[in-house]
């Protein structure tokens, strides 16, 4: 199951000539099983252009990191297939390809024996020729991706004596030292503090919109997908996915599915930038977000109908017992109907403001509506 919008709908055909060049990367009808009879990914289809950034977020065990490497063609697609400006990679040469797109897998501890610089440098491979050595243009591209993810000052430390968090930085390093026109992360921000979450995360930001590349990233954090991507992908727990504009898939109806636990998004702003914080809610704080709502105090007019005059004395007791919070009052008889009409006008937590209401409406011969302020 996907949802598109218009203009994210992939096109038909099986041409590569007729899929249009503006959607850079794009994934039609996707599946994969690692064993027979197991779907692990089941007809995903999305599109990301230059210089959109997409992310992908799902459970633990979802599936985000083997649909990386099935649209890279790291491994399979057992139906659909990856279309890099609308030629299907199968039919390009690994090394172009390579040039065009970077892949920053997962970090795993490294044993690696060479310096930062030097493994930076491997980033210019898919440029040079076999057995070549590094060209001055190839040096100074790794010394630019080392200074923009700010490891500069690590360049001659051995890759196994570095921490988990520089290594990853040194990997997202080489992968821009290929200058591609597509980024591809693999949870580029799990190793890192805040501090180097933020500088890699504006760092791929900023680089999609000066260069013009595009990035596709997995991700545990749906505030990060909602500050930086234009695009979201969703991958449910029926191995289905969402896809399509960021606000549009992260809400928290989708959130719920794909994580099934309840959630609850809090926008806000910071200067003139928009914000999102979302907070998985456990049962008691579903409660307490409940009884918050309730206890928010609003002004309310509420209308009484009196159809039988012996109610009159119920209804002046209930309204005293009420009175600390009922700020105007009036009353007339509308003798064509042989009726009395009263509004009282209420600023009281939700909770009163129904509760008075409801008593109310249980007198025979009593109705009552409640109108709200939109204050
Ligand atoms: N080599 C493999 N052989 C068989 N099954 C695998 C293999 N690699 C992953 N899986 C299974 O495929 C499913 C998806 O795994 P994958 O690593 O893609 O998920 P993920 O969403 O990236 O998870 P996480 O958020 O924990 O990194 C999981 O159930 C996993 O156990």
């Amino acid at each position: 199951m996907k949802m598109y919008s218009a203009s994210e709908c992939p096109r038909g055909g099986n041409s590569a000539q007729a899929v249009n060049s503006a959607a850079q990367f794009e994934v039609r009808g996707g599946c994969f099983s690692y064993s027979a009879g197991e779907e692990n990914l089941c007809d995903i289809n999305f599109s990301v252009s230059e210089p959109d950034i997409l992310c992908i977020l799902g459970a633990n065990g979802a599936g985000k990191t083997t649909l990386m490497k099935c649209m890279l063609g790291l491994r399979p697609w057992s139906a659909g297939a990856s279309y890099l400006d609308g030629v299907d990679i199968k039919r390009l040469r690994p090394k172009e390809f390579w040039r065009r797109v970077g892949y920053v897998p997962q970090a795993k501890l490294s044993s690696f024996v060479y310096t930062v610089r030097e493994m930076v440098l491997l980033g210019r491979s898919a440029h040079m020729n076999e057995l070549s050595m590094p060209k001055e243009r190839d040096e100074r591209a790794a010394d630019e991706a080392l200074a923009l993810v700010g490891i500069a000052h690590l360049r001659d430390k051995l890759c196994s004596k570095i921490s988990g968090g520089e290594y990853q930085l040194a990997l997202i390093a080489r992968a821009l030292a290929a200058e591609p026109s597509l980024l591809v992360l693999d949870e580029p921000e799990s190793n890192l503090d805040f501090k180097n979450q933020r500088r890699v995360l504006s760092t791929i930001s900023t680089l999609c919109k000066e260069r013009g590349i595009a990035a596709v990233i997995n991700t545990h954090y749906p505030e990060h997908a909602m500050d930086i991507s234009q695009r979201a992908l969703l991958l449910m727990p029926d191995k289905s996915a969402v896809f399509g504009g960021t606000v549009n898939v992260l809400t928290e109806e989708n959130l719920r599915r794909a994580f099934e636990i309840p959630v609850h998004i809090h926008r806000f702003k910071v200067g003139k930038r928009d914000y999102a914080s979302i907070l998985p809610l456990g049962e008691s704080e579903i409660k307490q977000t409940e009884r918050l709502i309730e206890m928010e105090t609003r002004i309310a007019q509420i209308g009484i109908i009196v159809e039988d005059p012996a109610a009159a004395e119920n209804i002046n007791r209930l309204l005293h017992e009420y009175s600390d919070c009922i700020i105007g009052r009036m009353g007339m008889p509308y003798r064509e109907r042989n009726i009395s009409i009263i509004s009282v006008i209420i600023d009281a937590p939700n909770e009163k403001i129904s509760a008075l209401s409801g008593k109310l409406g249980m007198f025979p011969g009593v109705s009552a509506k409640t109108v709200y302020s939109k204050i």
